[in-house]
């Protein structure tokens, strides 16, 4: 597998003195879909600074695709094209006069312009619902919306990583479901994906592996199931166990289920096994 995305030894301090990342190395193969967890401050959106080249790390490099980041106006032209972030609060994103002008904004820095932009803007507006509010000006936008806007001005560039900081905070379960399928489509036309998320359910629905931060440490990675199906490991870091995975080692311990079967990813797995018992 191809490592998209590679960290080797990040360390990353503000300039208040706060260490936000200590010797990070981590791995993303291309078309994952990984899912950073830990706890508020364990250093999570300092990383992602760091992927798109936001942050430069005091220590450390990050290789895309085996070449390091050039930190070059040229270089992060480059790789924000390649490696697009959304992030946590949109408001630190969006700052066109009107939604059309702020999802252009991308595509014109990267000299495209003409039908090819105007085509490209108008079928993602399309995709993501923008259309009856294309004309506001960004500031005036719910926060749901301002969300859809932001996914919107990323995709719009097609970049070959997409980086969520909590994709849905703050979103009521339309947008929440909106913003769920179109991070469950990406990764089949071979986008990478990385989140952040508190949502542990989520998580283990949607990620193939999951990085566990701990005080801007790497706490702990590897795939969903089995991070989840670790008591201590979820202990340790104060995260709590999947639902469903709950109720599934209850079933186990009870006999109902054999613990054979495969950890399930979601209650519509769990209720087929019930219901195949
Ligand atoms: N601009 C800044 N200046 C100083 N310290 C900062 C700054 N931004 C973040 N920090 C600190 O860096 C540490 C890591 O914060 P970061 O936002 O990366 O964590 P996080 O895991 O994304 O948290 P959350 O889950 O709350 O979003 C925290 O101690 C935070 O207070």
């Amino acid at each position: 597998m191809l490592n998209v995305l590679k960290t080797e030894n990040l360390t990353y301090t503000y300039e208040d003195g706060t260490k936000a990342l200590n010797n990070v190395s981590i791995s993303i193969e291309k078309g994952d879909k990984t899912a950073f967890l830990g706890a508020n401050g364990s250093g999570k959106s300092t990383l992602f600074l760091c992927l798109n080249g936001i942050l430069k790390p005091q220590h450390g490099r990050i290789l895309f695709k085996d070449q390091p980041i050039e930190y070059s106006r040229k270089g992060l032209l480059g790789l924000r094209s390649k490696v697009g972030i959304v992030f946590q609060d949109p408001d630190n994103q969006l700052f066109s006069a009107s939604v059309y002008q702020e999802i252009s904004f991308g595509l014109m820095n990267l000299g495209i312009s003409g039908q090819d932009a105007v085509k490209k803007v108008e079928t993602i507006m399309e995709e993501m619902k923008i259309q009856p509010f294309r004309h506001k000006p960004t500031h005036l936008l719910s926060g749901g919306q301002k969300k859809q806007v932001s996914l919107a001005d990323i995709l719009v560039m097609e970049p070959e990583v997409i980086i969520l900081d909590e994709p849905s905070s703050a979103l009521d379960p339309k947008h929440t479901k909106m913003i769920n399928d179109k991070l469950n489509s990406l990764p089949d036309s071979g986008v990478t994906v990385i989140i952040s998320t508190h949502d542990v359910d989520y998580a283990l629905e949607w990620a193939d592996k999951v990085i566990v931060f701990k005080d801007g440490e790497v706490f702990a990675e590897g795939k969903t199931e089995d991070i989840f199906m670790n008591k201590e490991l979820l202990k340790q870091t104060n995260l709590r166990q999947p639902s469903v995975i709950k109720l599934f080692i209850h079933l186990c311990e009870r006999g109902i289920l054999s613990r054979n079967l495969p950890v399930p990813q979601n209650f519509d797995t769990l209720e087929r096994y019930i219901i195949g018992t």
